[in-house]
Protein backbone atom coordinates (compact mmCIF):
# COMPACT_ATOMS: atom_id res chain seq x y z
CA UNK A 1 0.00 0.00 0.00
CA UNK A 2 1.26 3.43 -0.96
CA UNK A 3 -0.08 5.20 1.46
CA UNK A 4 0.61 2.85 4.25
CA UNK A 5 4.50 2.84 2.94
CA UNK A 6 4.69 6.51 3.13
CA UNK A 7 3.09 6.88 6.98
CA UNK A 8 5.98 4.35 7.97
CA UNK A 9 8.40 6.21 6.82
CA UNK A 10 7.31 9.57 8.09
CA UNK A 11 7.35 8.64 11.64
CA UNK A 12 10.77 7.00 13.06
CA UNK A 13 9.43 3.11 13.69
CA UNK A 14 11.97 2.68 15.73
CA UNK A 15 12.35 5.29 18.07
CA UNK A 16 8.95 4.91 18.52
CA UNK A 17 8.73 1.23 19.46
CA UNK A 18 11.20 1.99 21.78
CA UNK A 19 9.80 4.50 24.05
CA UNK A 20 6.58 3.01 23.95
CA UNK A 21 8.51 -0.33 25.24
CA UNK A 22 9.37 1.45 27.90
CA UNK A 23 6.49 3.40 29.03
CA UNK A 24 4.84 -0.04 29.05
CA UNK A 25 7.90 -0.95 31.63
CA UNK A 26 7.42 2.51 33.61
CA UNK A 27 3.86 1.74 33.93
CA UNK A 28 4.84 -1.65 35.51
CA UNK A 29 3.62 -3.48 32.63
CA UNK A 30 5.85 -6.73 31.25
CA UNK A 31 5.85 -5.97 27.69
CA UNK A 32 6.60 -9.18 26.98
CA UNK A 33 3.82 -10.96 28.06
CA UNK A 34 1.97 -12.12 25.41
CA UNK A 35 -1.07 -9.18 24.92
CA UNK A 36 1.60 -6.57 24.40
CA UNK A 37 4.65 -8.66 22.37
CA UNK A 38 3.32 -7.09 19.20
CA UNK A 39 2.28 -3.09 21.08
CA UNK A 40 5.23 -1.18 20.83
CA UNK A 41 4.79 -2.49 16.62
CA UNK A 42 1.29 -1.26 16.45
CA UNK A 43 1.45 1.83 18.95
CA UNK A 44 4.26 3.23 16.51
CA UNK A 45 2.03 2.83 13.04
CA UNK A 46 -0.71 4.57 14.90
CA UNK A 47 1.17 7.25 15.67
CA UNK A 48 2.05 7.68 11.72
CA UNK A 49 -1.18 7.52 11.22
CA UNK A 50 -2.50 9.99 13.60
CA UNK A 51 0.18 12.45 13.05
CA UNK A 52 0.12 11.82 8.84
CA UNK A 53 -1.09 15.24 8.53
CA UNK A 54 2.55 17.09 9.70
CA UNK A 55 3.22 15.43 6.14
CA UNK A 56 1.25 17.44 4.36
CA UNK A 57 0.28 20.45 3.12
CA UNK A 58 -3.29 22.15 2.40
CA UNK A 59 -2.38 23.08 -0.79
CA UNK A 60 -2.26 19.55 -1.97
CA UNK A 61 -6.10 19.58 -1.58
CA UNK A 62 -6.90 23.01 -1.93
CA UNK A 63 -5.35 23.97 -5.47
CA UNK A 64 -7.21 22.50 -7.56
CA UNK A 65 -10.47 24.93 -7.97
CA UNK A 66 -13.46 25.69 -10.16
CA UNK A 67 -14.89 28.42 -11.54
CA UNK A 68 -18.15 30.12 -10.35
CA UNK A 69 -19.58 33.35 -11.36
CA UNK A 70 -21.75 34.28 -7.75
CA UNK A 71 -19.78 34.90 -4.34
CA UNK A 72 -22.02 33.97 -2.08
CA UNK A 73 -22.11 32.05 0.79
CA UNK A 74 -20.47 28.67 0.80
CA UNK A 75 -20.63 26.61 4.21
CA UNK A 76 -19.50 23.01 4.47
CA UNK A 77 -20.52 21.65 7.97
CA UNK A 78 -20.72 18.55 10.22
CA UNK A 79 -17.11 17.58 9.13
CA UNK A 80 -16.06 15.32 11.98
CA UNK A 81 -12.48 15.63 13.05
CA UNK A 82 -9.98 13.77 15.72
CA UNK A 83 -7.26 15.61 16.77
CA UNK A 84 -4.47 14.84 19.43
CA UNK A 85 -3.86 17.38 22.12
CA UNK A 86 -0.42 18.26 22.31
CA UNK A 87 -0.61 18.78 26.13
CA UNK A 88 -1.65 15.25 27.05
CA UNK A 89 -1.37 13.19 23.81
CA UNK A 90 -4.74 12.42 23.71
CA UNK A 91 -7.68 13.07 21.62
CA UNK A 92 -10.03 15.46 21.28
CA UNK A 93 -12.53 15.39 18.70
CA UNK A 94 -15.69 16.93 17.54
CA UNK A 95 -17.36 18.40 14.17
CA UNK A 96 -16.02 21.52 12.00
CA UNK A 97 -18.18 23.88 9.78
CA UNK A 98 -16.62 26.46 7.32
CA UNK A 99 -17.74 29.30 5.56
CA UNK A 100 -15.77 31.07 2.62
CA UNK A 101 -17.08 33.78 0.41
CA UNK A 102 -15.57 32.60 -3.39
CA UNK A 103 -13.75 35.05 -5.27
CA UNK A 104 -14.51 33.44 -8.55
CA UNK A 105 -13.38 29.88 -7.59
CA UNK A 106 -14.58 27.44 -5.50
CA UNK A 107 -12.67 24.13 -4.09
CA UNK A 108 -14.22 20.45 -4.57
CA UNK A 109 -16.30 20.17 -1.47
CA UNK A 110 -14.17 16.57 -0.18
CA UNK A 111 -11.11 18.79 -0.46
CA UNK A 112 -12.19 21.04 2.44
CA UNK A 113 -12.87 18.02 4.80
CA UNK A 114 -9.32 16.84 3.48
CA UNK A 115 -7.65 20.63 4.53
CA UNK A 116 -9.32 19.44 8.29
CA UNK A 117 -7.43 16.95 8.19
CA UNK A 118 -4.06 17.85 6.87
CA UNK A 119 -4.04 19.97 10.69
CA UNK A 120 -6.55 17.72 12.58
CA UNK A 121 -3.86 14.90 11.85
CA UNK A 122 -0.78 16.08 14.33
CA UNK A 123 -0.06 17.20 18.35
CA UNK A 124 -2.85 20.49 18.33
CA UNK A 125 -4.30 23.15 20.31
CA UNK A 126 -7.95 23.50 19.25
CA UNK A 127 -7.67 27.00 18.69
CA UNK A 128 -4.35 26.74 16.22
CA UNK A 129 -6.37 23.56 14.58
CA UNK A 130 -9.48 26.06 14.03
CA UNK A 131 -6.81 29.19 12.70
CA UNK A 132 -4.21 27.14 10.56
CA UNK A 133 -7.54 25.97 8.00
CA UNK A 134 -9.35 29.74 8.01
CA UNK A 135 -5.80 30.43 7.13
CA UNK A 136 -5.49 27.86 4.49
CA UNK A 137 -8.43 28.60 3.10
CA UNK A 138 -7.67 32.48 2.76
CA UNK A 139 -4.35 31.54 1.12
CA UNK A 140 -5.27 28.78 -1.21
CA UNK A 141 -8.42 29.66 -2.73
CA UNK A 142 -7.93 33.59 -2.38
CA UNK A 143 -11.24 34.01 -1.28
CA UNK A 144 -12.68 37.12 -0.08
CA UNK A 145 -13.59 35.33 3.87
CA UNK A 146 -13.16 32.51 5.59
CA UNK A 147 -14.99 31.23 9.08
CA UNK A 148 -14.13 27.87 10.48
CA UNK A 149 -16.05 27.09 13.56
CA UNK A 150 -15.18 23.76 15.94
CA UNK A 151 -16.88 21.90 18.68
CA UNK A 152 -14.83 18.92 20.20
CA UNK A 153 -14.55 16.83 23.74
CA UNK A 154 -10.83 16.92 24.81
CA UNK A 155 -10.20 13.04 25.96
CA UNK A 156 -7.75 15.46 28.34
CA UNK A 157 -10.89 16.58 30.72
CA UNK A 158 -13.19 14.17 30.24
CA UNK A 159 -11.23 10.88 31.21
CA UNK A 160 -8.44 12.51 33.15
CA UNK A 161 -7.36 15.73 34.83
CA UNK A 162 -10.52 17.33 36.14
CA UNK A 163 -13.04 14.94 34.72
CA UNK A 164 -15.93 16.26 33.33
CA UNK A 165 -17.38 14.29 30.87
CA UNK A 166 -19.55 15.79 28.21
CA UNK A 167 -17.50 19.40 27.91
CA UNK A 168 -17.44 21.10 24.82
CA UNK A 169 -14.77 23.88 23.81
CA UNK A 170 -15.94 25.69 20.88
CA UNK A 171 -13.78 27.67 18.35
CA UNK A 172 -13.98 30.33 15.81
CA UNK A 173 -11.58 31.83 13.16
CA UNK A 174 -12.60 34.42 11.23
CA UNK A 175 -10.90 36.26 8.22
CA UNK A 176 -11.38 38.86 5.59
CA UNK A 177 -14.94 39.48 4.65
CA UNK A 178 -15.97 37.90 8.15
CA UNK A 179 -14.44 39.74 10.02
CA UNK A 180 -15.06 43.27 8.10
CA UNK A 181 -18.90 42.50 8.02
CA UNK A 182 -20.20 41.03 11.37
CA UNK A 183 -23.82 40.34 9.54
CA UNK A 184 -21.78 37.36 7.51
CA UNK A 185 -20.95 35.96 10.16
CA UNK A 186 -24.44 36.03 11.95
CA UNK A 187 -26.13 34.10 8.87
CA UNK A 188 -23.13 31.76 9.14
CA UNK A 189 -24.30 30.75 12.16
CA UNK A 190 -28.12 31.07 11.12
CA UNK A 191 -27.48 28.80 8.65
CA UNK A 192 -26.09 26.25 10.90
CA UNK A 193 -28.71 26.58 12.96
CA UNK A 194 -31.04 25.19 10.10
N1 LIG B 1 -6.25 26.22 25.12
C1 LIG B 1 -6.21 24.88 25.01
N2 LIG B 1 -5.92 24.15 26.09
C2 LIG B 1 -5.93 22.81 25.94
C3 LIG B 1 -6.20 22.16 24.74
N3 LIG B 1 -6.12 20.82 24.94
C4 LIG B 1 -5.82 20.66 26.23
N4 LIG B 1 -5.71 21.84 26.85
C5 LIG B 1 -5.43 22.21 28.24
O1 LIG B 1 -4.05 22.25 28.45
C6 LIG B 1 -3.87 22.49 29.82
C7 LIG B 1 -2.56 21.95 30.31
O2 LIG B 1 -2.45 22.38 31.63
P1 LIG B 1 -1.28 21.98 32.61
O3 LIG B 1 -1.55 22.61 33.95
O4 LIG B 1 0.03 22.28 31.97
O5 LIG B 1 -1.40 20.39 32.68
P2 LIG B 1 -2.19 19.47 33.70
O6 LIG B 1 -1.60 19.59 35.07
O7 LIG B 1 -2.24 18.08 33.13
O8 LIG B 1 -3.63 20.13 33.71
P3 LIG B 1 -5.08 19.51 34.01
O9 LIG B 1 -5.64 19.02 32.69
O10 LIG B 1 -5.90 20.64 34.57
O11 LIG B 1 -4.91 18.37 34.99
C8 LIG B 1 -5.11 21.91 30.50
O12 LIG B 1 -5.85 22.97 31.06
C9 LIG B 1 -5.90 21.31 29.32
O13 LIG B 1 -7.30 21.35 29.53
C10 LIG B 1 -6.48 22.98 23.62
O14 LIG B 1 -6.72 22.51 22.49
N5 LIG B 1 -6.47 24.33 23.80
ZN1 LIG C 1 -4.73 17.80 26.83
Amino acid sequence: MKQHGKLVEMVDQEKARVAVRMLLEAIGEDPDREGLVETPDRVARMYSELCDGMDRRASEHLSKTFAVSGDDLVIERDITFYSLCEHHMLPFYGKAAIGYIPNGRVAGLSKLARAVEVFARRLQLQEQLTAQVADALMAELDCKGAIVYMEAEHMCMTMRGVQKSGTKTATLARRGAFVENPELEARFFRMLDR
